[in-house]
């Protein structure tokens, strides 16, 4: 069967019953947003379980006199348990992205959901709670605690979370678990990292959001990094986005997302990951 159709909005395929799935899938599309239109057909046919879906997202920056437009219509599902990279020049807008994915932002325009949940229409409180419960973050710097050691600083977050791990365990998922008792001090920065992914993980979140998380590191000491961001992707099944400006880091990825001027310049699928390890640069 071929039917014509246009799409003026974003259609979420999750919603489709079995037998609309397999009539969509059927169609002849000819509208001007053909490819993304093509994007979401594809993912009718797979069995991926979209944890985000992003829908036609600006985001427009007021600063008075000047407006900066980070994105321009961006059409996205990030799924569970999926590992991505985010890639992109200086400006592109990966970190505004990951920001809204965090609930740390909110679009200016569009719809962004995290499962049922419309994060774009949550109140403050609400989103607070998303991204206190669901959300952990890597940032490029460590902030850990000087006067806390590695344990204190990843019990800072297990203390408070719903359903925490051990704060040992966290710490020996990223094989820093022999330097518990260290403080930042007394670590090397690929270490300090390390106990940051720690503290990020130990509230056992949904989904893992790294922005530049080897970039103030030698490759060595970022292999290390990645190594415990792959490990807990695989083992916690932990959704994991991660920003970088380095194409390297790309082949471990199931899927690398490129921005480019506030758009989505190519979505690839790797059909072979690398291992973290095996990544030099
Ligand atoms: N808080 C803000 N106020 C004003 N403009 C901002 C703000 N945050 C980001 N921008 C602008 O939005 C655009 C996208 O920024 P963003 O940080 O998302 O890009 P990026 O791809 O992550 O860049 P980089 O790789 O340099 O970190 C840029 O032009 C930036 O200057």
């Amino acid at each position: 069967m071929h039917v014509t159709i246009v799409f003026y909005g974003c259609v979420y395929v999750n919603r489709v019953s079995d037998q609309q799935r397999t009539e969509l899938t059927s169609m002849k599309v000819v509208s001007a947003a053909e490819s993304s239109v093509m994007m979401k057909m594809n993912d009718l046919t797979s069995t991926k379980h979209a944890m985000f879906r992003v829908c036609d997202v600006t985001k427009v920056y007021d600063m008075g006199e000047v407006q900066v437009q980070a994105l321009r219509g961006i059409n996205l599902e990030l799924y569970e348990h999926e590992f991505v990279v985010l890639l992109g020049a200086s400006g592109s807008g990966k970190s505004t992205l990951l920001n809204i994915w965090g609930g740390l932002d909110v679009p200016s325009s569009g719809s962004v959901h995290y499962h049922a949940q419309e994060l774009t229409a949550a109140s403050d409180t609400d989103r607070t709670r998303y991204r206190r419960d669901h959300v952990g973050f890597v940032f490029q710097f460590y902030n850990l605690i000087p006067s806390l050691t590695a344990r204190e600083n990843v019990e800072l977050i297990t203390e408070i979370a719903k359903s925490p791990m051990n704060a040992m365990d966290a710490l020996d998922m990223v094989r820093m678990k022999d330097r518990a008792n260290h403080f930042p001090a007394q670590l090397s920065g690929g270490e300090q990292q390390r106990v940051a992914i720690a503290r990020a993980i130990a509230k056992n979140p949904t989904v893992l959001l790294c922005d530049e998380p080897t970039g103030a590191l030698d490759v060595q000491t970022g292999i290390l990094v990645l190594e415990a961001i792959s490990r807990i992707n695989r083992e916690l099944g932990t959704t994991t986005a991660v920003i970088t400006h380095n194409a390297v880091i790309s082949r471990m990825a199931n899927r690398v997302i490129s921005l480019s001027d506030g758009m989505i310049a190519g979505i690839e699928n790797n059909t072979e990951r690398i291992d973290a390890s095996e990544l030099r640069w």
